[in-house]
């Protein structure tokens, strides 16, 4: 009869190397997910998705499905403990991101009392740039609503409570302000009139669908389940063919998006939200690009991080 080798693991705090815990007869088939829930069971304030354990206080954090059995430890596993701070289910983070500048915006589009001038309470503006740019922006919300419930397949459960409060005040802000400015009575329209917001329109909606088209794809390389990171390639939606030239084409359709409802409204709060999410997204896809080169070897060549062939 085989005789099972149970291992011990100790969990250390990186900083004094002092010991947290110490876990005796750990099955060796044990994940990190499990040993997680027994240390959360000595310390219940750090639940398990508040957690990272590492092989190296400096080093990446272990993924819950790795098995203790196959990492390089001996009998004796010493795992470095790192809190992540308070956390928040992505889920939940998307819909308070996306729903607030949803309702924000229709309170200005409406002009409820106190917003403006009394004597504009629940008037509307004359100008179709206005109420097509009601449209736009809730749609872009809505839109966000139905990825982030049926689309999104995150590789985290959770993300940082600060996270939530810093997107939050950065959507809900520019909600608002673009919001006050766009249905404001003394709003001009643009310089160029109709034609300029029916080009807009059209530039705006092509950088939705192709923005979706991008989410579907993304969705699709997680189809057998997994919470793999792959190397994303066009499919037969045209939409997507621009993964021939970027590594992240949902943001460049995303930058394109917020430019043409710039040259829809005419409006510099408007532009200035363009640009910053823009340089937001470009440090993302940066960030997100050179980890692609860096784990994939047959990672296209001719690909850049946002803009095909310059940035
Ligand atoms: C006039 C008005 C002007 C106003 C100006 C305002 C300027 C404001 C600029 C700010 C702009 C902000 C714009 C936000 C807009 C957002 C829009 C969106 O909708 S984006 C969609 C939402 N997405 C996000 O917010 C991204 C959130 N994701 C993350 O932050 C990260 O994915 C992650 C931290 C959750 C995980 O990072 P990842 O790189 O995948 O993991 P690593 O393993 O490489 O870890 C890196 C580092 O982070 C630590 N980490 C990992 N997971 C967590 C976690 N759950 N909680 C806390 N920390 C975590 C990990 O330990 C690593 O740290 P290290 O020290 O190396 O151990
Ligand atoms: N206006 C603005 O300022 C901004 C708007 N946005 C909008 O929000 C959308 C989502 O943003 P964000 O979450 O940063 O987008 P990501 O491209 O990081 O992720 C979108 C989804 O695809 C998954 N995914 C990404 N790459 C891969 C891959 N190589 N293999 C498998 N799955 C993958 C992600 O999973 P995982 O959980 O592993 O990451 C996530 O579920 C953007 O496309 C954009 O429309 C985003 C940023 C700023």
């Amino acid at each position: 009869m085989s005789r099972v080798t149970f291992f011990e693991v100790e969990i250390l705090d990186p900083k004094t190397k002092g010991q947290l815990c110490f876990l005796d007869k750990v099955e060796p088939h044990a994940t990190i997910g499990e040993i997680k829930c027994l240390f959360h069971k000595a310390y219940p304030q750090w639940y398990p998705s508040r957690q990272a354990l590492k092989l190296d206080p400096k080093g990446k954090a272990l993924k819950d499905d790795e098995i203790l059995q196959n990492l390089p430890v001996g009998t004796t596993a010493t795992l470095y403990f790192k809190d992540l701070g308070p956390q928040v289910g992505w889920t939940m983070v998307f819909l308070s991101e996306y729903a607030g500048p949803l309702f924000i915006y229709l309170l200005f589009y409406f002009r409820l009392p106190y917003i403006y001038h009394h004597k504009h309470a629940f008037t509307s503006s004359p100008y179709p740039a206005v109420t097509l740019a009601c449209v736009c922006h809730s749609i872009h919300y809505i839109k966000r609503l139905i990825e982030t419930i049926f689309v999104h397949r995150f590789s985290h459960g959770t993300m940082p409570l600060r996270n939530i409060v810093r997107n939050c005040l950065y959507y809900w802000g520019f909600a608002a302000w673009l919001a006050y400015y766009i249905n404001h009575p003394l709003y001009t329209p643009p310089y160029y009139g109709n034609k300029q917001v029916n080009y807009a329109l059209a530039m705006f909606m092509i950088c939705q669908a192709g923005n979706f088209s991008i989410h579907l794809a993304l969705n699709n390389l997680r189809s057998d389940g997994s919470k793999a990171r792959k190397i994303p390639y066009p499919t037969k939606n045209p939409f997507t063919w621009l993964f021939f030239f970027v590594s992240c084409p949902n943001y460049t359709y995303e930058a394109g998006a917020w430019f043409s409802f710039t040259i829809m409204t005419q409006c510099v709060p408007v532009g200035l939200f363009a640009l910053i999410s823009f340089i937001q997204m470009t440090i993302w896809a940066k960030g997100k690009h050179y980890t692609y080169i860096r784990e994939f070897k047959e990672y296209p060549d001719l690909r850049m991080p946002i803009i095909p062939f310059l940035l």
